[in-house]
């Protein structure tokens, strides 16, 4: 399928989030001689595209600009940004926290925003991307979620949820990691040599994710089949179903990524 996009494209910074995403469009057949990358350091990117350390002073005005630099940098990229965008501009932020409205009044003259919440596993295609739509019509809602298909699974999410969802599936990853860190250290604790214990950590949560992915069954359901009645896994399961166990420690920690982004969202207001 062609990218769904014609004409230049522009990365406002380029580091973890929006080199997985330029990876991930390049690899689906976008052009690398229409991508410019914007980023501080002027480090190559990727063959063929073009990378600087300002906005080009002159030439054609970008169809799609992909805001990529840390939240508490918007204001330093806004100034020099802002005039080189026109109307027809698609302006693809992914700052979190930063809200429609603070990106209009920084850019006023793109016709639509798109705010997007990816992760990082869409450097294997298989992240998750939470979409949210300013100024899009029907047509350009299709292009936004045609431009996002090749990052993995594609949601539409209500702005005023944006900060749970950057939460959940934007942090996501990285609370997952500590998670198989912590089976590992405990089987490696209990006995286990510690690399034995990782990798054997990290297939168990794969294969588990892959099963209960591919299957019908909720994941309660999905755990009553391991757990015996009277068995080991019960005896584990009535530590982690504990009241102020495993769902407090996760509402904890997503209400305090929730609360971090709410502080961004209002330093950029
Ligand atoms: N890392 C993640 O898992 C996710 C990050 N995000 C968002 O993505 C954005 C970027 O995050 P990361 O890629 O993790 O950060 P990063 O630090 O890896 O990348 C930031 C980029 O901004 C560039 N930059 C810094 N100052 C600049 C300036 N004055 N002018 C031009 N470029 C400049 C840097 O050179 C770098 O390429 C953040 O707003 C974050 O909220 C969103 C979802 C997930
Ligand atoms: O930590 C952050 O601020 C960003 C938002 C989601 C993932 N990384």
């Amino acid at each position: 399928m062609p990218f769904p996009i014609k004409g230049p494209i522009w990365f406002m910074g380029c580091g973890n989030m929006g080199g997985a995403m330029l990876s991930c469009w390049l690899e689906a057949g976008l052009d690398p001689a229409r991508v410019t990358v914007i980023r501080k350091s002027g480090e190559a990117v990727a063959m063929g595209v073009t990378v600087l350390t300002a906005p080009p002073p002159d030439g054609p005005v970008p169809s799609l600009v992909v805001l990529a630099v840390k939240p508490q940098m918007l204001d330093l990229v806004a100034p020099a940004l802002a005039p080189m965008l026109d109307p027809t501009t698609l302006l693809v932020s992914i700052l979190a926290g930063v809200e429609t409205e603070a990106l209009r009044r920084r850019f006023p003259a793109p016709r639509a925003v798109l705010r997007a919440m990816p992760n990082t596993p869409i450097a294997i295609g298989r992240g998750v991307v939470a979409l949210h739509g300013d100024g899009l019509d029907h047509a350009g809602r299709e292009h936004a979620e045609a431009l996002m298909a090749p990052l993995g699974t594609v949601e539409w999410v209500d702005e005023s949820l944006f900060d749970v969802v950057t939460a959940l599936a934007g942090s996501g990853p990285a609370f997952l990691f500590r998670f198989v860190d912590a089976l590992a250290a405990a089987g490696a604790d209990a006995g286990l040599d510690a690399a034995q214990a990782a990798r054997l950590a990290l297939a168990t949560v794969t294969g588990a994710g892959l099963l209960a992915e591919g299957s019908t069954e909720s994941l309660a359901a999905l755990a009553n089949r391991v757990a015996s009645k009277g068995g080991s896994t019960r005896a584990g399961l009535d530590i982690l179903d504990e009241p102020s166990a495993l769902k407090a420690l996760i509402r904890d920690t997503i209400d305090a990524a929730i609360l971090r982004n709410r502080e961004m969202a209002a330093a950029a207001r």
